[in-house]
């Protein structure tokens, strides 16, 4: 049954905004791991919810993604993968989120002996009647994981082609250091020619040579996180230049100590240099919020103004995949937003 939009109440001290830096399995909350567990027959380590949130303390990436992946083994079906989708897509409507770029992991799911067709058929699924229940339009991104083999990923990539799985793009993700872009060039270059839109994670723990092997070596036309940038000034005027969209997300580099506070982020002196900066969540079930969490939480520490939140909106949408009829009608309703907050 298709719920109506306006039953579910939006944020209004958020502006509506494109979320662009989104892993679905990031979303996985304790209380669905739980759920899931119980439906499929896994076992898990943990007692109960509160004894895996617990757990919820990273030190760097790599412990994150330990968790990450330990806690994908309860997604088995595509009802599964659905009921995951599904509640994202509810609470990414209460945060003003109007049009989502989701990425996925199909090699980790793969891994776990999950075929290729049940993962993207479950999330699909949900994806294919988003715009009309929820009014978030949607756009799926396979991610390849640059600490598997790229030959792996290129066959996964010719897996889904074959398929014709609806993805508009591909991404990179996973343990980032000691796993530079290069060496995903022939996965890039195949999906180019597929017609796919390109992204790769860069700069979150990696080294400022990561984001720019990310523009030349893979040719991506936005960087997920791209923080490190600032570390090269050099690099910094380039993507100002060039307005390479950076998708950074706050919560996730505080939670995953790439910066030591939300008051020592560099959101600001990225905006000061001119970079196109878009606000995102990353893994909201795992760092403490969805994205209105994320655009309050800069807002209150980095003292924010409204027109500021309505340009890191703006931003969302000229950094979106969005067709142009849509992305300026979004872009018109973050002026009204603009409007109504004066
Ligand atoms: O923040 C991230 N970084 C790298 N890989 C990931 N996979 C899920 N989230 C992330
Ligand atoms: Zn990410």
């Amino acid at each position: 049954m298709i719920r109506q939009m306006s039953d579910v109440p939006v944020n209004p001290a958020t502006p509506p905004c494109a979320e662009l830096h989104l892993h679905i399995e990031g979303t996985l909350e304790p209380d669905l791991v739980f759920a899931l567990a119980e439906r499929n027959g896994v076992d898990l380590p943990d007692p109960d919810v509160g004894a895996l949130r617990s757990r919820y303390a990273f030190t760097d990436l790599q412990s994150f993604l330990d968790l990450y992946y330990e806690n994908m083994a309860v997604l088995r079906t595509p009802a599964d993968f659905a009921e995951m989708t599904r509640a994202y897509l509810t609470r990414a409507r209460a945060a003003g989120v109007r049009h989502a770029e989701i990425m996925f992991d199909p090699q980790a799911h793969l891994a776990r002996g999950v075929p290729l067709a049940a993962t993207v058929e479950g999330i699909a699924f949900v994806l294919r009647t988003s715009e009309a229940e929820f009014g978030i339009s949607t756009g799926l991104i396979a991610a390849f994981l640059r600490d598997r083999p790229a030959r792996e990923a290129l066959e996964v990539l010719e897996d889904l082609l074959a398929m014709d799985a609806p993805i508009i793009g591909i991404g990179l993700d996973s343990a980032e250091v000691g796993n530079p872009p290069s060496g995903f060039t022939a996965v890039y270059d195949r999906a180019r020619r597929a017609g796919l839109h390109l992204v790769a994670h860069a700069g979150e723990e990696g080294p400022p040579s990561y984001i720019a092997g990310a523009l030349d070596d893979l040719g991506v036309e936005r960087i997920d996180h791209g923080i490190r940038c600032l570390d090269d000034p050099a690099l910094v005027t380039r993507l100002a230049a060039e307005q390479i969209p950076l998708t950074v997300c706050p919560l996730s580099n505080v939670r995953l100590r790439a910066v030591a506070s939300l008051a020592a982020h560099p959101l600001r002196q990225l905006l000061e240099a001119g970079v196109m900066v878009t606000i995102n969540s990353d893994d909201p079930a795992y760092f403490g919020g969805y994205v209105d969490d994320n655009l309050h939480a800069i807002r209150e520490v980095h003292k924010l103004t409204d027109d500021e939140l309505a340009a890191l909106a703006a931003n969302s949408f000229r950094a979106s995949f969005l067709d142009t009829g849509r992305r300026d009608a979004l872009l018109a309703e973050v002026e009204v937003w603009r409007g109504a907050a004066r």
